[in-house]
């Protein structure tokens, strides 16, 4: 379309949202003070003003737009889950933190505090908080706000709740009283989980990934209160995903800014075959209930492959030697930040002499042995990985 075709308004809207793409602050400023209207405009892309910034990565003008007061009345009436979903494609994290800045000040947006919500006997849901509810915890330095992410809704138009972009997700660390955060809540029954690593398998499988998610960075945060490199204090960056050492003389700012980002522990969880094939192995540790066996697993170690982990940790553990490893699936296991990679190994010697200060006690389970089988009364169920494993072995006759 030429210039021709344009009524007056609509070039002057183009123009605006070509000034904010190309990042012209200047530019964009004049604009806005002529037609404060403008900043919600979309032109013929489609594109508001912010996702043009937002996706070539023109901070100043992203927070130019968003600290504007006509814009705060657009993400409350027609709230940016769009444009939220747009910087994660393009991963502009910066952007996503500095709207996020902005968001939490205006936005009707639900927070989630990892607490739990007891529905009916054997029903666990997360606990929801609308924003208004928790919006005084912000203003507190010792509070941690960290973005999970916006929820997927098959079906957006058909919400009941009237809102037609999907919900983002929050998460909040705070050291307010659990008993009093519990009541700012429009649920009832809700409480916080005495057992995660029960109480999150009762959640189902997309709740347990929001639970995973904001348990293992909210306890990374906990964990990592200082720079780990020089001891200096640290700023929290990219929505929660990132401490940056305010010492600029720091070698964590240098090469690879590993020790800045949230750790995940690689850790090998397996079951072992006897070499006759139709007996596995199983081990206790002291803290199981009486009567269970699981998996034996252990913390890969720098250096190793995950086939070198299986062997090391099977012997360390059980003494028994193993030789073919198979990756079969994975887990995150937020206690805290484990990712369990599950394995099928077959051993090559069967004399079991068990590590004392690991494993209580291990033996070799025939295949058809019932407390093995999944949803009996003596299968203690500690993980998906481990009956995938189990379930993988009963079927391979
Ligand atoms: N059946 C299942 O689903 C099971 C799951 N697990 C999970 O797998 C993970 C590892 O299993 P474990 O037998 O405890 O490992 P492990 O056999 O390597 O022994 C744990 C010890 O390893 C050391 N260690 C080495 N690297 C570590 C790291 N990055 N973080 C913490 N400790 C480290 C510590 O001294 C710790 O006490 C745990 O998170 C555990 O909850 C463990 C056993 C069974
Ligand atoms: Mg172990
Ligand atoms: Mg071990
Ligand atoms: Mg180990
Ligand atoms: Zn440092």
């Amino acid at each position: 379309m030429t210039s021709l075709q344009m009524s007056a308004k609509e070039e002057m809207v183009e123009k605006f949202l070509d000034a904010a793409a190309r990042g012209d602050v200047v530019l964009v400023t004049a604009h806005l003070a002529q037609l404060p209207s403008v900043i919600n405009q979309t032109g013929y892309s489609g594109w508001t003003a912010l996702m043009l910034a937002a996706r070539n990565g023109h901070y100043d003008v992203v927070e130019k737009l968003l600290s504007h007061r006509y814009m705060q009345f657009l993400m409350i009436t027609t709230v940016s889950a769009s444009c939220l979903m747009t910087l994660l494609y393009k991963t502009a994290l910066q952007v996503l933190n500095i709207l996020l800045k902005h968001w939490v000040k205006v936005a009707k947006v639900e927070c989630n505090l990892g607490l739990n919500q007891k529905l009916k006997a054997g029903e666990t849901k997360l606990c929801r908080f609308r924003y208004d509810a928790v919006k005084d915890l912000f203003q507190k330095p010792a509070t941690v706000l960290i973005f999970l992410g916006v929820e997927k809704r098959k079906n957006p138009s058909s919400s009941s709740d009237g809102v037609r972009e999907p919900p983002a997700w929050f998460a909040i660390g705070t050291d307010e009283d659990t008993v009093e955060l519990l009541k700012r809540s429009r649920e009832k029954n809700c409480c916080f989980p005495k057992s995660p690593h029960r109480d999150l398998l009762k959640l189902n499988e997309e709740e347990a990934g929001v639970m995973a998610q904001a348990r293992s960075v909210l306890a990374w945060h906990s964990r990592y209160s200082f720079c780990p490199t020089c001891g200096s204090s640290t700023s929290l960056e990219e929505a929660g995903y990132k401490r940056k050492c305010l010492n600029s003389e720091c070698r964590s700012q240098q090469g690879v800014h590993n020790t800045c980002y949230p750790r995940v522990d690689p850790v090998v969880i397996m079951l072992v075959i006897h070499p006759d094939g139709n007996q596995c192995l199983l081990g206790r540790k002291k803290m199981f209930p009486a009567g269970f066996f699981s998996c034996l697993a252990g913390f890969v170690e720098p250096g190793e492959s995950l086939e070198e982990a299986v062997r090391r940790e099977v012997e360390e553990e059980s003494g028994v030697k193993v030789g073919p490893v198979h990756y079969v699936s994975c887990q995150p296991w937020p206690m805290p930040s484990s990712l369990m990679m599950g394995c099928l190994a077959v051993a090559v010697s069967t004399d079991i002499r068990v590590d004392e200060s690991e494993i209580e006690e291990a033996h070799w389970f025939p295949r058809h042995l019932s407390s093995l089988t999944l949803g009996k009364k003596n299968f203690y169920p500690f993980s998906q990985t481990t009956n995938q494993l189990i379930i993988r072995h009963i079927n391979q006759q």
